[in-house]
């Protein structure tokens, strides 16, 4: 029998055991079950059931996306990029590692989150993101509108006091106020430093372009302690200097990134909702994250995933490798700080 869906013996699901049945379970093998078949997981990963409840890295689907100011769909982001993560493979060559064979990485499936009411649905993100990081687990989130961001950093500073913030957006997400609305996807940054979630001394937003309501914006942000790297620098100095300062300015933090999306240019993202012309390529995207290796990355998001404005997975498939990139810092960093 062959049932490529997840069932707890791994010698019919075909998850990889990456030493003999001890070690972290691993994705199912594509070699031995076929890559489309089967539900999705993020990269093909165990669920969490199936590894026991327990796990170092917990992807997780947060479907919401009522905090939008322009085009709605981000609900549907997390599963879209699960079904574009199946092409994914165990090994990462940009970072020589083997993130899965590292620590244990499993779906937890998804947060149920109230489409009907803003206040109670950042609540039950919070609450989701309490639990699993009390777990010793940390959070790659997939999925949902930026709004989502203020909730996780919550739960995150919670656990570990203000963090350092790394933000990857076409947006600031530092203003005030929509229509008197104070939970949006435009807003969660200027929360966080409200609530003190943040450290002042390394809160950078990177890819940042595109028009705004006013000067001030900028004024407002800096006060924040906001440090910007346009997207337009990172064409001018190379994703190897952006790191470099990036890396320089975060230290030994404990390191929150956030990436939306939009970051990217609408040519590698179209699949988003408020798409901003002149951004990151994927690949400096990529690179910029591979060069934070050795940071103390506690958690991510990855937000504003459109899939209704995609085409032929362009923004999921990015979305998938970007979400790779960043489970495999964490993973190494779980697996060095074990060692040590
Ligand atoms: N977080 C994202 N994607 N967008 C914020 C845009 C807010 C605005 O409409 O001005
Ligand atoms: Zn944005
Ligand atoms: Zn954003």
């Amino acid at each position: 029998m062959s049932n490529p869906s997840h069932e707890p013996a791994h010698e019919q699901t075909g998850h990889r055991r990456t030493a003999q049945q001890t070690g972290p379970r691993g994705p199912v093998d594509s070699s031995r079950v076929p890559r489309y078949a089967g539900p999705a997981t993020f990269a093909r990963l165990p669920r969490l059931d199936e590894v026991g409840g327990a796990t170092d890295v917990a992807v997780v689907g947060v479907p919401f996306d009522t905090g939008v100011s322009y085009r709605p769909g981000a609900r549907f982001g997390g599963n879209a990029i699960r079904e574009a993560s199946r092409l994914l493979r165990p090994y990462n060559p940009a970072q020589d590692a083997s993130p899965f064979a590292l620590a244990q990485v499993a779906d937890a499936g998804d947060i149920a989150a109230n489409p009907f009411d803003i206040n109670e649905a950042v609540e039950t993100v919070q609450a989701a993101a309490d639990g699993i990081l009390d777990s010793g687990a940390r959070l790659m989130t997939l999925g949902g509108d930026h709004t989502i961001a203020l909730p996780l950093l919550r739960a995150v500073a919670r656990k570990h006091g203000p963090v350092a913030l790394l933000h990857f957006d076409a947006h600031l997400d530092t203003w005030d106020t929509y229509f008197g609305a104070a939970y949006t996807h435009g807003t969660p940054f200027r929360r966080a430093a409200e609530e003190g979630l943040l450290d002042t001394s390394a809160l950078s937003h990177v890819g940042v372009r595109g028009p705004l309501y006013g000067k001030k914006d900028l004024d407002e942000d800096e006060r924040m302690g906001f440090g910007i790297v346009t997207s337009a620098d990172v064409m001018r100095r190379g994703v190897d200097e952006v790191a470099q300062q990036l890396r320089e300015r975060i230290g030994d933090r404990p390191l929150y990134v956030s990436v939306d999306i939009d970051v990217l240019d609408p040519a590698h993202a179209p699949g988003t909702g408020t798409p901003e012309a002149g951004g990151l390529t994927s690949r400096e995207l990529l690179e910029i994250l591979r060069g934070l290796a050795g940071c103390h990355l506690v958690s991510a998001d990855l937000v504003e995933v459109a899939p209704a404005y995609d085409h032929a997975e362009i923004t999921s498939v990015a979305a998938s490798h970007t979400a790779y990139e960043l489970t495999t810092l964490m993973c190494r960093q779980i697996a060095g700080a074990r060692k040590a």
